[in-house]
């Protein structure tokens, strides 16, 4: 699979969210990181500002729920129009009957890992997901510095996925730019979100070409691509 860049609208102006969102056409999924001021200390949008969202632009919504309760409110994201949901491991009650009702509503689920959360104790469960993210640094802020201790996790990751032979997207989200993502693509992650990198540059479109061709690049030498 393509290496896929998905901007985090965390770093757009969120009074032109529409136009923010246009302004990375070209963009594979548009990262939307929903924070409840409980799960994380800050708070941004909710399932209105989803729906109005989705409505405004055919870019796919990556709906990133960093909140509890997910299992009562992830549901409700694929109806405004999310083409994938993210919950937090730590946070779900049920994770295989959320995972398992997302996808029966039409989205691809997927789950989230901060950085102290091992991926070893959810290896029989990766089947039930389409993408796993790891986060990259601690959730809850855009504009935070990578976490290279994050990148052993993330070969790990990606051997479980390879020992069986999933279809499982790998997310990296946090730090995530032109000095981190050839790290990340190659340690295994195929999907790349970047918040400040891409709304933090005069044209956050080119950012998002020029993202995608360092992560390529990168994927193209590294060993896990190479025993596909
Ligand atoms: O989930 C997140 C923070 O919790 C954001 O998606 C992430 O931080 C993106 O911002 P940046 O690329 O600037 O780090
Ligand atoms: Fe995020």
């Amino acid at each position: 699979m393509a290496a896929q860049i998905n901007p985090s609208i965390l770093s757009a102006d969120f009074a032109r969210l529409a136009d923010e969102a246009r302004a990375v056409q070209g963009a594979d999924w548009l990262h939307v990181d929903v924070m409840d001021n409980h799960f994380v200390p800050n708070l941004t949008l909710g399932v209105p500002v989803v729906e109005s969202l989705a409505r405004a632009t055919d870019t796919p919504l990556d709906c990133h729920l960093m909140m509890e309760d997910p299992d009562r409110w992830a549901p409700q994201y694929v109806e405004a129009g999310a083409g994938s949901v993210t919950f937090h491991a730590e946070a779900a009650a049920a994770p295989v009957r959320l995972a398992r009702e997302i996808r029966a509503k039409g989205a691809r689920a997927s789950m989230a890992l901060k950085p102290a959360t091992p991926v070893e104790p959810y290896e029989d469960l990766l089947p039930e997901l389409d993408m796993i993210l790891i986060m990259t640094v601690e959730p809850g802020f855009g504009g935070q510095a990578f976490l290279d201790i994050m990148l052993p996790k993330i070969r790990r990751t990606r051997e479980l996925i390879s020992k069986h032979g999933l279809d499982l997207w790998l997310q990296v989200d946090g730090g995530v730019s032109a000095g981190t993502i050839e790290r990340c693509a190659e340690a295994g992650a195929d999907v790349f979100v970047a918040g400040s990198a891409v709304y933090g540059a005069d044209d956050p479109a080119e950012a998002v070409r020029a993202l995608r061709t360092q992560a390529e690049s990168a994927t193209a030498g590294a060993a896990w691509a190479c025993a596909h």
